[in-house]
């Protein structure tokens, strides 16, 4: 099992090249929120944008707009109940988020029927109420050629049949080239790891001050951010996993708890720092 350290962060942040545009820097569909859980599609958004994507989309339901608007203005909004709207943003983007607040009911069920109608070669991150509904419907992953799954242990669980003492790397290896081989799989823990074919990586840092609701969320728009500009891959994926817990080891050497609006502020900077210092 290979450890993931600093070196990653310089490895995979690029310096920008003069002549770019927002079109080369990913372009984001993050499927998420309901009426309880309007804060999980806030997080990942905002989590995305601030790791340099070059332009987001949110699809939620309609009453979030203004919030999103109001916090968010980088983004862009669309109804995920207008299947036209839906279906046409799943085309534009390159990487389409799903799960974050979305609640498990059926029309969870429905918008990852549509996004498995509707996809090509768009790398799919599934977190969160997806996964559960992903579990509860036995949906097959197995025609996702670019997926990623970002469950925690008891969204794992589920999905596994593994029970949380029985998540070994030897059993989470084997369920997962069952259930999507050619995924990435993040197991999110204390020293979360990541498996990807036959590979296990895990990471050394993160602290218990992460345990607050909607730091995974905000994980999975790093991931998002992350993939959109730096492709496909075990290193981009270790790099955004990374740089979450090493920006929430710096705030938790000051704040007793890590608030996930916080450390999305800090990606920015800390994303230079780590580009500026390349050869
Ligand atoms: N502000 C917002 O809008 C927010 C919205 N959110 C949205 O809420 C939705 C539900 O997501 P969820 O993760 O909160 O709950 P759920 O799917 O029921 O799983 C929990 C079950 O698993 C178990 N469990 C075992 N290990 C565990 C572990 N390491 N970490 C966590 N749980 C663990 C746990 O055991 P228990 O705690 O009961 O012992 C329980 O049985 C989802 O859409 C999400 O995006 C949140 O992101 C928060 C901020
Ligand atoms: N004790 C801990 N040590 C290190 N990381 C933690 C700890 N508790 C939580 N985390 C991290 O915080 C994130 C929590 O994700 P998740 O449970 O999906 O949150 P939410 O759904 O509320 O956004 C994961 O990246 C996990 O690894
Ligand atoms: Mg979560």
């Amino acid at each position: 099992m290979q450890k993931i350290d600093k070196s990653i962060l310089s490895e995979v942040i690029h310096k920008r090249p003069d002549i770019s545009y927002k079109g080369n820097y990913g372009r984001i569909l993050i499927i998420a929120g309901s009426t309880h859980f309007g804060g999980a599609a806030l997080m990942s958004a905002r989590a995305a944008v601030n790791t340099g994507a070059g332009l987001v989309t949110v699809a939620t339901v309609s009453e979030k707009f203004t919030a999103i608007n109001v916090d968010i203005p980088e983004a862009m909004t669309i109804d995920y109940r207008q299947e036209n709207d839906l279906r046409d943003a799943i085309s534009k983007n390159n990487v389409i988020v799903i799960g974050p607040g979305l609640g498990s009911s059926e029309t969870t069920f429905h918008l990852i029927k549509t996004i498995i109608k509707n996809i090509d070669e768009q790398i799919i991150i599934m977190d969160a109420s997806a996964l559960t509904v992903v579990s509860e419907k036995n949906i097959n992953l197995k025609t996702i050629k670019n997926l990623i799954l970002t469950p925690h242990q008891g969204e794992w669980q589920r999905l596994s049949g593994l029970k949380i003492p029985d998540q070994t790397t030897k059993n989470n290896l084997e369920k997962i080239n069952s259930l999507a081989p050619n995924s990435l799989l993040i197991v999110k823990k204390h020293l979360s790891e990541i498996y990807y074919q036959e590979k296990i990586y895990q990471l050394i840092s993160g602290n218990p001050g992460m345990a607050t609701g909607g730091m995974g969320d905000t994980l999975t728009g790093i991931i998002a951010g992350f993939v959109g500009q730096f492709g496909y891959s075990l290193k981009s994926v270790s790099a955004a996993l990374y740089l979450h817990s090493h920006i929430a080891d710096k705030i938790y050497q000051k704040d007793y708890v890590v608030l996930p609006t916080k450390l999305a502020s800090k990606i920015p900077e800390t994303m230079q720092e780590f580009a500026c210092s390349q050869n």
